[in-house]
């Protein structure tokens, strides 16, 4: 042990070789430790709505605005306030704008320049120079750093911007030192980003948001159900591949997977037009709003189709080498009374909406036809062979989790499941039991093991995982007690539709529950906050995103446009800053061309959860921990130093 630690000191010593070095780096972080803690942007159910994504992210839900006002107060008014703030989110359009009408551009340069300038003075001065060095854009690092640095009291601070900023003018660089600066803002406004899950699905540009995600500066996503589906399809899971393709079809969307991540759907096109040839598919209408194209609609209904027919199928097999799932009850081709046209469910019996399966053999319901599985293999191969889809899902599973927690809170998408007392409900997978963390580790290494596992056996079943993931009723990205996609698309009755939730949802009120799953991840009861995503919240329903006086926090209000009018929201977002929790209620985003236009932003209602007695510092962080930690182990070097028992290296 003290060989360990000697060894341990003598690393450290070549890092700091001398007691004045040590004594450096403990008075640098001694600093770090009391500056306020940065800014966590909580993002949940994005569900592909790039643009309103976008938006969000750059005005870090309000944050641009709350230091706009921090900075001018009464000195300026609300619309030049707006228009800051546009300039900041839009520089570019913004500018584009302006200049149509504006008649002196050098001074509409100069007054904005300054007014940048302050703005991004006052959001670079909760963190180090040096991490601010690092965010510095490339071109303009240096007359950054100048500019935004206090200077000594006696200078003539006053000329010396106004030169830089008159040659910046006279030389034309205004413009793109307006854009790398306002980018410098949102990028210091937010510290760190938190996404709850369900990226993908339902909106048009998951692909774009994922570029983005790819791109900022501090992030970490706890995957959704929808995620994870994307997750199986790119692992070549075919429930979870004809899902996905099910999903895009249902929302005409296409584009996502031909265009944006290049995968060729002509064999499953030409496959539906011809077998469908003549049905008008009533039951595959698109939801959303219908395309104006009646051709390109008529195909999407019958790609709709014929994906759905074949997602039964295919589901029917994974459920069949699964039988520990206990699916089979969701395994209904097999129960259709071909005759009489109907089902039947529970002993009741249906009339089904659709009875045009031209594909379905009445007695091998779940096998594919020759071309069926021709097609699969070919998408399964464009899917494996994505380099694009691939490098997201490497991203999602590198930053991402089934759960995280982070500064006292816990963040997850779904729920944990529970007993209708509201116990931990134990949970068998491939014959292990497990329930809470427990279960949340074993599912989530089983997802690991779909991309990783060299052993055929142990990927496969990571596979089937991912897609048991996307709908069992003990999955904890589902809760809910199944899936109805048969059901709603073959049955009027709506009693047959109805998901019904795991009782996590209803006894989120009770703090003895709260208090259970939180021990059930080993952590304090006190000053940690559960905060989930996936069930929208229908503020117009007097819904409320608190939960338990706050100790939970359901953040799903509904990027989401479908379900917009549901929640009669368009999303909630989650602040967490130096002076304690803000909860965002954004109303819905008309478009990136309103708000450049109109410097509308999303406008919000901003909800205190919690409010710190002291502002929060980087010392009460999980970074501050760490930090500690290294103060801690520098001032042991120091003391070895001093003691004699080691040598200072000059
Ligand atoms: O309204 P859609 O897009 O058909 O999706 C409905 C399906 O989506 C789910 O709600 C899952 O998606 P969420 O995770 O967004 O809730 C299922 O429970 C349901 O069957
Ligand atoms: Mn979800």
């Amino acid at each position: 042990m003290k060989r360990l630690e000697q060894r341990y000191l003598e690393r450290m010593s070549d890092l700091y070789p001398t007691i004045a070095a040590a004594a450096t780096e403990i008075i640098n972080l001694e600093a770090i430790l009391n500056l306020p803690k940065g800014t966590e942007h909580f993002l949940t159910d994005i569900h592909g709505e790039y643009e309103a994504f976008a938006h969000v992210l750059k005005n870090g839900s309000g944050s641009v605005r709350r230091k706009i006002d921090d900075v001018f107060g009464n000195t300026l008014t609300a619309k030049d306030k707006q228009e800051l703030a546009t300039l900041v989110y839009y520089p570019k359009e913004r500018m584009e704008m302006v200049k149509k009408t504006e008649e002196n551009m050098d001074d509409w340069y100069k007054i904005n320049l300054f007014r940048l300038i302050e703005l991004s003075k006052r959001s670079a001065s909760k963190y180090t120079r040096s991490k601010v060095r690092k965010a510095l854009p490339k071109d303009f690092a240096y007359v950054i750093e100048e500019l935004i640095t206090e200077k000594q009291v006696g200078m003539d601070k006053e000329s010396y911007y106004n030169k830089i900023i008159a040659t910046i003018i006279r030389i034309r660089r205004a413009e793109e030192f307006i854009c790398a600066i306002s980018e410098l803002i949102q990028r210091l406004v937010v510290d760190h980003l938190h996404i709850l899950g369900d990226v993908y699905d339902r909106g048009p540009g998951p692909h774009i948001i994922m570029d983005m995600l790819q791109k900022y500066h501090s992030v970490d996503i706890q995957w959704g159900n929808h995620d994870v589906l994307w997750m199986g399809a790119a692992a070549g899971q075919w429930g979870c591949m004809a899902n996905v393709i099910r999903i895009c079809a249902r929302y005409g969307n296409m584009d996502i997977l031909e265009d944006g991540y290049g995968i060729n759907l002509l064999p499953l096109a030409t496959y539906a037009m011809r077998v469908y040839e003549g049905d008008p598919c009533e039951c595959f209408k698109l939801k959303g709003t219908q395309r104006p194209d009646r051709a390109e609609t008529e195909m999407n209904q019958k790609i709709h189709k014929a994906i759905s027919i074949i997602q039964f199928k295919v589901e029917g097999q994974i459920i069949a080498r699964n039988p520990q799932f206990k699916l089979e009850g969701r395994n209904l081709l097999h129960r259709i009374n071909w005759e009489e046209g109907t089902i039947n469910l529970d002993g009741t019996s249906y009339r089904m909406l659709d009875l045009n399966f031209p594909t379905v053999d009445p007695e091998h319901p779940y096998q594919l036809t020759e071309e069926e599985e021709e097609i699969m293999e070919r998408l399964e191969k464009a899917f494996l062979g994505c380099e694009k889809l691939q490098s997201h899902m490497r991203f999602l599973l590198a930053k991402g989790g089934l759960y995280k927690v982070y500064n006292k809170n816990l963040l997850y998408h779904g729920c944990v499941p529970l007993t209708e007392d509201g116990e931990l409900k134990p949970v068998t997978l491939y014959g292990k039991t497990y329930k809470g963390q427990q279960l949340y580790e074993a599912v989530e290494s089983y997802v690991r093991k779909g991309f990783f596992a060299l052993n055929p056996s142990e990927k496969l079943k990571g596979k089937d995982v991912m897609w048991y993931i996307w709908l069992h009723p003990d999955s904890p990205l589902f809760g809910k007690d199944k899936m109805a996609t048969f059901e709603r698309y073959f049955l009027a009755e709506k009693e047959t539709h109805v998901e019904k939730k795991n009782p996590y949802y209803k006894l989120l009120e009770k703090e003895e529950v709260v208090d259970r799953i939180l021990d059930g991840f080993g952590l304090l009861r006190e000053g940690t906050h559960i905060i989930n995503g996936h069930v929208p919240v229908k503020l117009k329903n007097g819904e409320s995103p608190i939960k338990c006086n706050g100790k939970v926090l359901v953040i799903d209000g509904g990027f989401s446009r479908a379900y917009q009018k549901e929640t009669g929201i368009a999303g909630y977002t989650l602040i967490y800053n130096s002076y304690g929790l803000l909860l965002v209620a954004h109303e819905p985003f008309e478009s990136k061309e309103a708000a450049i236009q109109k410097g509308t932003d999303i406008h919000s209602e901003t909800m205190i959860v919690k409010r710190v007695v002291e502002r929060r510092l980087v010392g009460d962080t999980d970074i501050g921990l760490e930090l500690r930690g290294q103060v801690h182990d520098l001032e042991v070097l120091l003391a070895a130093y001093r003691n004699g028992t080691l040598k200072e290296k000059i």
